[in-house]
């Protein structure tokens, strides 16, 4: 352990290294002094300003009593032993004596250095810190390195001012030097290199290492200063009392701060008042007059082998007076160092003291130490006994646990051998029991299947005789059902019958019943009627009887006034047909004097009707008055559109017209048709009457027209109602009616298929003798009754809203016309006539042609427009009246189909419609002038002038 310890501290220990010139650093140098210890328990650097101190004053201070506590380290003990070697004189044969010591000596001097440099703070050292050698062996190699080459002068400043530790070096090597010197042992085997030329070298011999070594070791061999030259000695002190920083060296501290090696042994502190050292000191302090380094000649003086070699040159009287005051010198010298020995002597007997004291703190530390190292031999002899207790126990509860598991696995086996006996076992029995179970379940099953077996015969036998009497009972019950059923349906056939017989009897009762109530309805209304009889014949039977009474009273006489009564019946039968004859004769000249009227009327007569605005217009109303609205109105004004004058002013025109009859918005149509009906008759009578209803759309002309209270059912009823009026008179009529429509030049049957409709060719066909025209392939219905007339408007509008699907807005781009046509014969005169009466809804009349209409548009425009521009044409020609002038007929299919109920003897009546609006107003104005054209063409009428507009 020992060995241990002491690698580990030579491991603590940098290794010194050299520079280039084989030579340790400096710094390095006192780097590895400084590994000794850690470098945080290093002394602060000197401060700059401090008060230095003497070395006196250190000594003392550092000697100050620290208190020393057992296992501390003993910083005093080692300072002194420190300063003791340092004060030693480098000599071999000590050196080599003190090499031949006991172990214990030498252990212990090894010590004192290895406890200077590896005691740390708080530590505590036994046998170990006294043992270890390391430190010894590192403070051996410095002699060693030192060996390699001398210290330049040059390096000797740097080091005194760089390291102190270097200083104790340099200040024992020189010291060591000097006395070589002196003694002219010189061993510098480095005869190039001046042996004095350093006067405090670094140059340290092994010999005086070895020497030193042993001062300190020993530390009390101070009569080796001795062998010290004094004036080196003196010269060095000179020296080394350069400013030296004051360390301070704390208790506990190792003993680092080698400047201690420096103090003269005067400078040792001791433990004597201060007076007493201070003493020491002063006397240990040469005076400047006595001081010989003053004087000291210079190291270059001094005699070498040289110098013997140009002896030969020197003056030799020259050379003794030098020697003379050399030796004066040196005799000076002499009696100062005796007074130095004096106080060495006293500094020697109080380091003896010291010496003494220091022993017995070694004793008492020795003592310490050995205790100490009792109680750790102890504590660790007790921790050795309990690591082997430990280590017993460990094996024990290791080999237990090994044997444990052995055991365990012996167990473990026996259990898997006992539990693969038992598998096998078990296998085994499992494997009987299975074959016992096999053989007992085939035995059983083949018991089991004689049981089935003899079972299955058993309920087969069973079976049988039960199927068997099931059967029979089926068949039984089979038989007694279809009986039960058979008697079922001969119930239900007699009950039906019964049902429908009693049915039959019902409805016959209810019928019977119904006979029965009507003949007592009967009955009742006869027993009323004959009461009523009865009574009627009672008074009658009374008024008989009177008369007969009366009768049989004056017979003669009631057969003259029978006689008179007879003739006079006679007279008034005569007289009867007299006045039929005379009123048949008055009726044609009724239909001839009402013609005349008609024609004095004028055969184109026009009316003029405003339409009565609508919940729907919006729009301004036109100005439009009626100035003879009171009586039958006949003039009608019209305010036009606003129109610059030459003068450039606004002005409204008043446009007034004039017509056989003008209708204010609230006339009805029941007021209209009492001045249209005289037409109608002239149609009964034979004539040719057309209706014409012109205006823009929307007007109003289909409202007068074929509207359920319009001009055509109106008509109707009045031919009806005048035609059963003149068959009194002897006159039968026949009503044929058809309704054709005029689109695009085409005539379409209105009455017909709508599928046809602008496919199928209409001729219109002219009869010249009889003045008629018929229409090919339209039907013609017979309107033997009002309600019939009503059923053709219907079917005809039905037929025009679905063709104006097809052709968009139909009813506004095309002209209707109804067309009755009147057959009438009186069987008593023998009388005949034929009339035509045409009811036409014109097609709209406004200006298409304006809003640039194109396609099919364009062309019912074009249609529209030639239509009634012919009809205006025709109306134009017949206005000139002569007879046998050529009329535009034919130039439209309106005025073609119209040919004979325009002109001749043919009664014309057109209704101009027109519009309350102001936006219609331009088309209202244009359609009365038209209708003023037309009105003007009045034929056999007296033409009444009015002023026009
Ligand atoms: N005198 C009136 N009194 C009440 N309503 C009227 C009258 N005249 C026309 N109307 C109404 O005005 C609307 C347009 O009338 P109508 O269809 O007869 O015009 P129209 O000239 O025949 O038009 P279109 O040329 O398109 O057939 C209808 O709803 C109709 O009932």
């Amino acid at each position: 352990m020992e060995q241990e310890k002491n690698s580990q501290f030579k491991s603590r220990l940098q290794p010194p290294t050299t520079n280039a010139l084989g030579m340790v650093g400096l710094n390095e140098l006192s780097e590895s002094n400084q590994n000794a210890r850690p470098k945080t328990t290093m002394p602060p650097p000197p401060q700059q300003g401090t008060k230095r101190k003497t070395l006196v004053e250190q000594a003392v201070e550092y000697i100050r009593p620290a208190p020393v506590a057992p296992g501390s380290r003993l910083p005093a003990m080692a300072c002194k032993v420190g300063s003791i070697s340092s004060l030693s004189r480098p000599n071999p044969a000590t050196a080599s004596s003190s090499r031949s010591n006991s172990a214990a000596s030498t252990r212990t001097t090894s010590n004192s250095s290895n406890f200077s440099q590896s005691l740390g703070p708080g530590r505590i050292h036994g046998n170990q810190t006294f043992r270890a050698g390391s430190s010894v062996s590192a403070y051996q190699t410095m002699p060693r390195v030192n060996k390699v080459g001398h210290r330049p002068a040059s390096s000797l400043d740097s080091t005194v001012e760089d390291s102190v530790v270097l200083n104790v070096g340099q200040t024992i090597n020189s010291m060591r030097q000097i006395s070589s010197s002196t003694h002219s042992t010189v061993r510098n085997t480095d005869p190039s290199k001046s042996p004095i030329v350093l006067p405090s070298a670094s140059y340290t011999s092994p010999k005086s290492s070895s020497a030193l070594r042993v001062v300190k070791r020993h530390g009390k061999r101070v009569q080796s200063l001795r062998d010290i030259s004094i004036s080196a000695q003196l010269g060095k002190l000179s020296l080394e009392n350069e400013p030296l920083s004051r360390q301070e060296v704390e208790p506990g501290e190792s003993i680092k701060n080698t400047n201690l090696l420096l103090q003269t042994p005067s400078q040792i502190p001791k433990k004597h008042p201060p007076s007493s050292v201070t003493k020491v000191a002063s006397s240990r302090t040469p005076s400047p007059s006595k001081s010989p380094r003053k004087k000291a000649p210079p190291i270059g003086g001094f005699l070498t082998i040289d110098s013997n070699i140009k002896c030969a040159d020197w003056d030799v009287n020259d050379r003794l007076d030098k020697m003379e005051t050399m030796y004066a010198d040196m005799k000076a010298a002499l009696d100062g160092s005796t007074d130095e020995r004096d106080g060495l002597k006293e500094t020697l007997s109080l380091l003896k003291s010291r010496n003494t004291e220091l022993g017995m703190d070694l004793l008492g530390l020795k003592r310490t130490c050995i205790d100490l190292q009792k109680v750790t031999d102890d504590e660790r002899s007790q921790k050795i006994a309990t690591q082997l207790t430990l280590d017993d126990m460990t094996r024990k509860s290791l080999y237990e646990t090994a044997s444990l598991k052995q055991v365990i696995e012996d167990l473990k086996r026996a259990h898997n051998n006992e539990l693969d006996d038992l598998a096998r076992q078990k296998r085994r029995d499992l494997e009987e029991l299975r074959q016992d179970n096999e053989a007992d379940r085939k035995k059983q099953e083949r018991a089991h299947h004689e049981e089935l077996g003899l079972l299955r015969k058993q309920l087969e036998g069973n079976l049988e005789n039960e199927k068997e009497q099931r059967q029979r009972e089926l068949d039984t019950l089979t038989s007694e059902g279809v009986v039960k059923q058979r008697g079922l349906e001969l119930q239900l056939l007699a009950k039906d019958e019964k049902i429908e017989s009693l049915q039959a009897q019902l409805e016959k009762s209810k019928a019977e019943l119904d006979v029965q109530k009507d003949i007592v309805a009967k009955l009742k209304n006869d027993l009323s009627e004959s009461s009523t009889t009865i009574i009627s014949l009672e008074s009658s039977y009374r008024s008989s009887k009177a008369r007969v009474e009366f009768l049989e009273s004056d017979n003669k006489s009631q057969s003259q006034a029978f006689a008179d009564l007879e003739q006079r019946t006679q007279d008034a039968i005569r007289e009867s047909e007299e006045a039929k004859t005379k009123l048949r004769a008055e009726e044609t000249l009724r239909r001839k004097l009402h013609n005349q009227v008609q024609e004095l009327k004028g055969n184109i007569r026009v009316y003029c009707r405003v339409r009565p605005p609508l919940e729907t217009d919006e729009a301004d109303r036109a100005h439009i008055a009626l100035p003879d609205q009171d009586e039958d109105a006949k003039e009608i004004d019209v305010l036009g559109p606003e129109e610059k004058n030459s003068l450039g002013r606004n002005t409204t025109k008043n446009h007034a017209f004039s017509f056989d009859r003008v209708f204010s918005p609230t006339a009805q149509n029941g007021e209209i048709f009492d001045e249209l009906s005289q037409l109608v008759q002239s149609a009964l009578d034979g004539y040719n009457v057309c209706i014409f209803c012109y205006g823009q759309t929307g007007s109003g002309k289909t409202h007068t027209m074929s509207s359920s209270d319009g001009m055509i059912p109106r008509a109707v009823t009045q031919i009806y109602d005048t035609s059963r009026t003149l068959r009194e008179r002897g006159w039968e009529y026949s009503i044929e009616g058809s309704f054709v429509e005029i689109y695009n030049e085409n005539v379409n049957d209105l009455l017909g298929s709508t599928e046809d409709f602008d496919k199928k060719k209409h001729e219109i066909r002219h009869d010249p003798v009889r003045l008629r025209t018929t229409i090919t392939d339209v039907q013609t219905v017979k309107l033997d009754t009002p309600s019939r007339v009503q059923q053709v408007l219907t079917r005809a509008l039905s037929n025009r809203s679905v063709a104006a699907t097809m052709a968009n807005a139909r009813s506004s781009r095309s002209h209707s016309v109804f067309i009755m046509k009147l057959s009438g014969s009186n069987s008593i005169t023998g009388e005949k006539c034929e009339g035509t009466l045409n009811l036409v809804d014109l097609a709209g009349s406004e200006r298409l042609g304006h809003s640039g209409a194109t396609g099919d548009r364009l062309k019912e425009t074009q249609n529209i427009n030639k239509s009634l521009s012919c009809l205006g044409d025709v109306i134009s020609a017949l206005n000139q009246g002569k007879e046998g002038s050529h009329v535009p007929y034919r130039n439209s299919k309106l005025t073609y189909l119209l040919q004979y109920s325009l002109g001749g003897n043919s009664k014309t009546l057109m209704f101009v419609m027109i519009s309350p609006l102001q936006g219609h107003l331009s088309e209202t104005l244009t359609s009365l002038k038209f209708a003023t054209k037309v009105n003007n063409t009045q034929i056999g009428t007296a033409k009444r002038s009015r002023a026009k507009d």
